[in-house]
């Protein structure tokens, strides 16, 4: 577990700094009589890479789009860094600093991942959209840009359309859009799904180097993915959290083991 390297205000020793980056309270969600989420109590603390997972079905997706404000909870209540957020749009839970990777269906096969990078940054209201920017910030972006695409190694391929890319190539950049924002808190549902062995790998190591600094929250199948990178892992069946800890702790439980790992074992 990770934990805040800096002192405490008077200089001596920090005693248990450990904020919770996410908290839920009872957050149910029912679709039609059926109880997607139920009654989750979930404690995502800061810096910590927290993995959920589930057999299929289990609600990690309405979790999260509950987390982003896709979804409107049942009952119960979402706090991001002790902010209740429970209720609001999107957009204002981004801005408190929760942001979710982006989906390949939202990318524009004739734009390059330069330009899909520019917009992204372009969309953080940080430089506005004014056109009159003068040549020392537009250098200055060109810099962002190219340094948030060398950090998922797209560089090579900054101005191929992205329809010409490949599939792993395309995630990457998702990952680098997300990271435009600079998010505190990242959410990556199934960063590997549909990737090779090799691909996954790559993912891994660009999951690590996202979560340097900041909190994430991952869905992942891949038992490799989440042993790798996860601090802390909350299995979810049914809706509800089966199971809590660090992965081995997770890994050896006999309720996890029956609903859960043998099934995904092989993924
Ligand atoms: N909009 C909806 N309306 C009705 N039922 C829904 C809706 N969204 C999800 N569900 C149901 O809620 C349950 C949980 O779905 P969810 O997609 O959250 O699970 P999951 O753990 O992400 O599964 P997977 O691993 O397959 O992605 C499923 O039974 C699903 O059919």
């Amino acid at each position: 577990m990770r934990r805040d390297p800096g002192g405490g205000p008077d200089g001596g020793p920090v005693t248990a700094v450990e904020r919770v980056a996410v908290r839920t309270r009872d957050l149910t969600k029912v679709f039609r009589g059926f109880r997607a989420v139920d009654s989750v109590n979930l404690e995502v603390r800061e810096g910590n890479v927290h993995a959920l997972v589930g057999p299929n079905g289990a609600g990690k997706t309405t979790l999260f789009n509950l987390l982003t404000g896709f979804v409107a909870p049942t009952s119960g209540t979402i706090e991001v860094f002790d902010e209740d957020v429970t209720g609001r749009p999107p957009e204002q839970i981004a801005r408190r600093g929760v942001a979710r990777s982006f989906q390949i269906t939202s990318l524009f096969d004739s734009l390059t991942s330069r330009e899909h990078v520019e917009l992204a940054l372009q969309g953080t209201g940080r430089q506005g959209f004014r056109f009159w920017r003068s040549e020392k910030l537009l250098g200055r972006d060109t810099a962002r840009v190219e340094e948030l695409l060398g950090q998922v190694g797209l560089m090579p391929l900054a101005d191929t359309p992205v329809g010409a890319l490949a599939y792993g190539q395309k995630r990457a950049l998702e990952l680098s859009l997300a990271l435009a924002l600079d998010p505190p808190v990242m959410l990556l549902d199934e960063p590997t799904a549909g990737m090779g062995t090799e691909d996954v790998d790559r993912t891994i190591e660009l999951v690590r180097r996202i979560a340097a600094g900041r909190t994430v929250v991952l869905v992942d199948h891949n038992m490799r993915v989440v042993g790798s990178l996860a601090d802390r892992v909350t299995v979810l069946q049914q809706g509800r959290i089966l199971a809590e800890g660090d992965y081995d702790e997770v890994r050896n439980d006999e309720r996890v083991i029956t609903a859960y790992l043998g099934e995904a074992h092989h993924a």
